[in-house]
Formats: structure tokens, sequence, C-alpha cells
């Protein structure tokens, strides 16, 4: 403390002096206590930068070359500490290990003790809430929910593009993220809830807000991280959507526990509402529940990994003109034949495996499986991951033994891979594998992806049939924007879209 006093310039106001120290002391706190790199596995850096810019920067880069220069694991240096990236060969092993926990390798990621990520500490509280209620209940209800998403979808479109039958401009990110919240809604929260704007702002914002600020909080050092939280304006728009969340949703939820509550006084069976809040209700089994929590969390899972995979699908069908027509040939085939029949979305095998080669080409991570090693986990190589490390496993999608030509887009791909015998079941959109990692792999993979498949193809059912798209000429495919080893839309994305006359009337079947 003396030291500290030494360097604090003398004379100056009382306040400036304990603002100075506290940053002194959180420097030096820092340091002391600042993540350092696991001894024994090298720590991968490119093009001259430092570990930490190399992940920022160039994480894409980083992983790709760090798998080919090393033979076994190595270390990233994220802006929340290191990392241990394994080679793809090791996900079947690691896939159910009992020492790794899922909800604890984001704890650190997103800022979950400050106020505003009452989402991200739910998983830390009840790790089986939001995974049982969307892998139990929402899974199961899929066939119940495909006219409510049919329904959604018709009347999202019309609000958001219109029947212009000009070519016209638009920021599809923008847009899409509208509408992926306003189907996910609709399953979620029911007609009335899904078209409250207020809700639809949250639904938008919470997701995209709650990853800004967490990734440019991890972009700052740690003890410059709570002055960080209070300039960044989205920590504002954060706090404000969970107060305005509890405002809206929980009035719904009291109703619904006092209808429960009468039916049983009453000695009958209690009412049953298919969405969220009702299957959350009943995976609760009246242990305490934060469902406004749980709500923001399973939103921020749904739609911003959603609205991501349509609106790179859309850059799909902008780059590949002809795989458009495919798509729009096998709609009118299915749909025109089979409706929304339970089936008829299983039977679209091209647009599934034209997603699927989607993810593998311009896949939204260079790595996946983030877990925390709660016990020291020994590999089968016998290297030995030490207990309190992060772990992610890297991607594969670019391997010729197991996709021929990896370079080239392929959009019947995996419908080929399928069609080999035994094989039916293991390419599809939804199934994990070590070569296919994007919805995850074992016992965390995404819960949400049947749903998610279904939501998607509708919407693009309706998007191909009801417009023709393009990207803006002379501009082409927009850039993604690239950090830390994801690759996503960029909000700038511009491309064209024009109403045309569909060939069947998808509304109506
Ligand atoms: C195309 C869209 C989606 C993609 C690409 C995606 C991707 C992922 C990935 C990579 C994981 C981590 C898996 C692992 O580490 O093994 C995950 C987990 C999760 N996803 Fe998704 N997801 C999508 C849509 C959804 C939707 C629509 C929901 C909810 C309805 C959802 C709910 C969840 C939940 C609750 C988890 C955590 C699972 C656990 O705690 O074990 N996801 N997702």
């Amino acid at each position: 403390m003396e030291a500290i006093q030494r360097v604090i310039p003398q004379g100056l106001p009382v306040s400036i002096q304990v603002v100075i120290a506290t940053l002194l002391l959180g420097f030096v706190y820092s340091l002391v206590t600042a993540d350092r790199p696991f001894a024994g596995f090298p720590v991968i850096t490119v093009d001259g930068q430092s570990p930490r810019k190399t992940w920022l920067w160039h994480g894409r880069k980083a992983v790709a070359e760090g798998v080919k220069r090393f033979s076994g694991p190595f270390q990233v240096m994220t802006g929340t500490g290191p990392k241990i990236v394994l080679p793809n060969r090791f996900a079947d092993e690691l896939r159910n290990h009992p020492s790794l926990n899922f909800n604890k390798a984001f704890a650190k990621d997103f800022m979950v003790n400050y106020p505003g990520f009452e989402a991200h500490r739910l998983g830390l509280r009840d790790e089986h809430l939001i995974q049982d209620t969307v892998r139990v209940k929402l899974t199961q209800s899929l066939n119940l929910v495909t006219d409510d998403l049919v329904d959604e979808t018709a009347a999202s479109l019309h609000d958001v593009f219109g029947d212009n039958k000009e070519w016209t401009t638009r920021y599809i990110r923008d847009d899409m993220l509208e509408i992926v919240a306003r189907l996910s809604s609709r399953v979620f929260l029911g007609r009335e809830l899904c078209r409250n704007r207020r809700w639809l702002d949250i639904a938008k914002s919470y997701t995209v807000d709650s990853f800004l600020v967490s990734r440019l909080m991890r972009a700052v050092p740690s003890f410059l991280r709570p002055l960080a939280y209070v300039l960044i304006p989205q920590s504002r728009s954060l706090r404000n959507a969970v107060r305005d969340a509890r405002k809206l949703i929980n009035p719904e939820v009291e109703r619904r526990k006092a209808a429960v509550n009468a039916a049983r006084a009453a000695g009958e069976k209690p009412p049953k509402v298919a969405d969220t809040i009702g299957w959350m209700y009943e995976i609760a089994q009246g242990r305490d529940a934060d469902y406004v929590a749980g709500q923001l969390s399973l939103t921020m899972a749904a739609i911003h990994t959603t609205t991501e995979t349509t609106c790179a699908a859309l850059l799909d069908i902008c780059e590949y003109p002809d795989v458009a027509q495919q798509l729009r040939q096998e709609i009118i085939e299915v749909i025109g034949e089979h409706g929304w029949a339970k089936t008829s979305l299983y039977k679209l095998k091209l647009m599934d495996s034209f997603l699927k080669e989607g993810q593998r080409f311009t896949p939204m991570g260079a790595t996946t499986m983030h877990r925390y090693v709660e016990k020291d986990v020994e590999l089968s190589d016998g290297t030995v991951l030490p207990k309190g490390s992060r772990i992610v496993v890297a991607g594969n999608f670019m391997d010729p033994t197991i996709y021929p030509e990896p370079e080239k887009f392929d959009a019947a791909r995996f419908l080929k891979m399928r069609q080999q015998p035994g094989q039916e079941n293991s390419w599809q959109f939804v199934t994990t594998s070590p070569a296919h990692t994007l919805f995850g792999h074992g016992q965390h993979a995404c819960p949400g992806r049947f749903f998610a498949s279904n939501e998607v193809k509708i919407a693009l059912c309706h998007m191909l049939l009801k417009y023709d798209w393009r990207f803006v000429p002379e501009e082409g495919r927009p850039a993604p924007r690239v950090f830390e080893g994801v690759n996503a839309v960029d909000q700038k994305s511009r491309i064209q879209i024009r109403r045309r006359n569909a060939e069947i009337d998808l509304d109506d079947y």
C-alpha cells in the first residue's frame, strides 16, 4: 500500500487519489491473478501476433494452423484466459465425460456476476431446467407447433418484406433477426406476446447485447472490466431488458400458478399450456425457478444461432442460383403433394443437405464443445487435462477423407452421403458427429436443433417460393464479421429481394 501511495502525485484532491489508488491496486491484482497458460501445452501464435491478438483477430487461422503444427492439444490465449484446443479426434471420448462441465465453461466468458446477465447465470444454478424444457417438452411437441410456425412465417414475411415486385435492397441480418424472434417467440410464448413490440425488441436486443457486452468486456484487462461495464451503453439495455421482461412475463406466470392452484383446490387436473412457460413449470416440478431468466436464456440460445443459420443460407441462395431453383422444385413437389404433414419437413432432403453443407463450408465457429474441466482428465494418448482448465474441440470440416473436394460447395453432398448403405441417419442436418460438430456433440449437443431445423426449413420454403434473392449488383457476397474464431454475418450485409409469384400457395396447405 505504501508503494502505491508513493507513486500517486501528492497534492491531488483525495477523491482523485482514491480513484488512482483503486486503479493501481486493480492493475496489480490483475497482474497477480492473471490467467497464465497451462504448463505442457504449446501456445499458438500466427503472423507474428501476440497470443491474445492471435485469438482475437485470427482465431480461425490459429485453430487451423495449431491442428497442423502440433500433433496434439495446444492452447489459445483468449481475453478470459487460456483455452486448450483439442484436435477433433478427441470429440468422441470427451462427449459424455462426467468431469467436463458445460455451464461452467461459459461462466467466465459471459460476465455472469454482472446485473443483466441473469439468463447466463441460470444454467449454473439449475443445470437441467432449460435443457430439459427444450429436449423433453419442445422437441416432443414439434408436430404440434408446425401450424403456428407456418402461420407466423407468412405473417412476419409479409410485415418485414412486403410485396414489392421490384428489386429492393435489405439489411438481411436485421430482417432475419426480426423474423426469427417472431417465429421463436410464437412457439415459446404464444401469439400475443410474439407480436408485442417491447418483447420482440427484448428478444432481439438481449441476445445481441449480451454477446456484445461480454465480447467488449473480454477484450479489456480484467481490472478495467467494472469500468467498461459502466461505460458500455448496451449494459444498461441489458438491465432494462431484464426489468421489462419481468413486467411482461411475470403476470402470465402468476396467472398460470393461480390457475394450477385453483384446479388443485377443486380436486381437478391442473390445466396444461403448451408453451415454454408451461413446459418450464412442469419441468421445475415445484422447485423455485426464475421463469424470466429461463425465457431469456432460451431466447438467447435460440435466436442468435437460428438467425445466423438462416442468413448464411440466404447468402448461399444468392451465391448459387441454380441450387435455389433445385430447392424450389423440391418444395413444390413435397409441400405441393403432402402439405405441412408430419413427415413433410423430413422429406425436404436436398434442403436438409444444403443447410448442413452451408454449416460445413462456412462454419459459425472454428471450435465447439466448450467445457470446464472439474477434475483432471486423462486422454487416451496420455495427455492430462488439468482441473480448472477450459477446453474446446476443433472442427474438422475440410478433411478430404470425409469430404471429397472439401473446397467445393456441394449442396447435395450430404444427400449423397445419406444414400450410401446404412448411412441414412448419419448425415442429416440435426445429426452430430466428430466430423460435424456445429450443434456440438454428446450429452450437451444442442437440444434445440430439431426445432431450429424445422423453423429454418419452414422459413426457407416461404422465402424461396415467395421471393427472388440476389447480391447487390457490384457488391457480391458481403464479407463476414470475424472475431475470436467466430464467423458471423455482418450486420451491414445487404442483399436484394423482390416478390415473385409462388407456384403453390404455402399459406393454404
Ligand atoms: C441453427 C441454430 C442453432 C445452432 C447452430 C445451435 C448450436 C448450439 C451449440 C453449438 C451448442 C453447444 C453444444 C455443445 O457444446 O456440445 C448448443 C447448445 C444449446 N442450444 Fe443450440 N443451437 C441452435 C438453436 C437452438 C434453439 C432453437 C434452441 C432452443 C429452442 C437451442 C437451445 C440450446 C440449449 C438449451 C443448449 C445448451 C444445452 C445444454 O445445456 O446441454 N439452440 N446449441
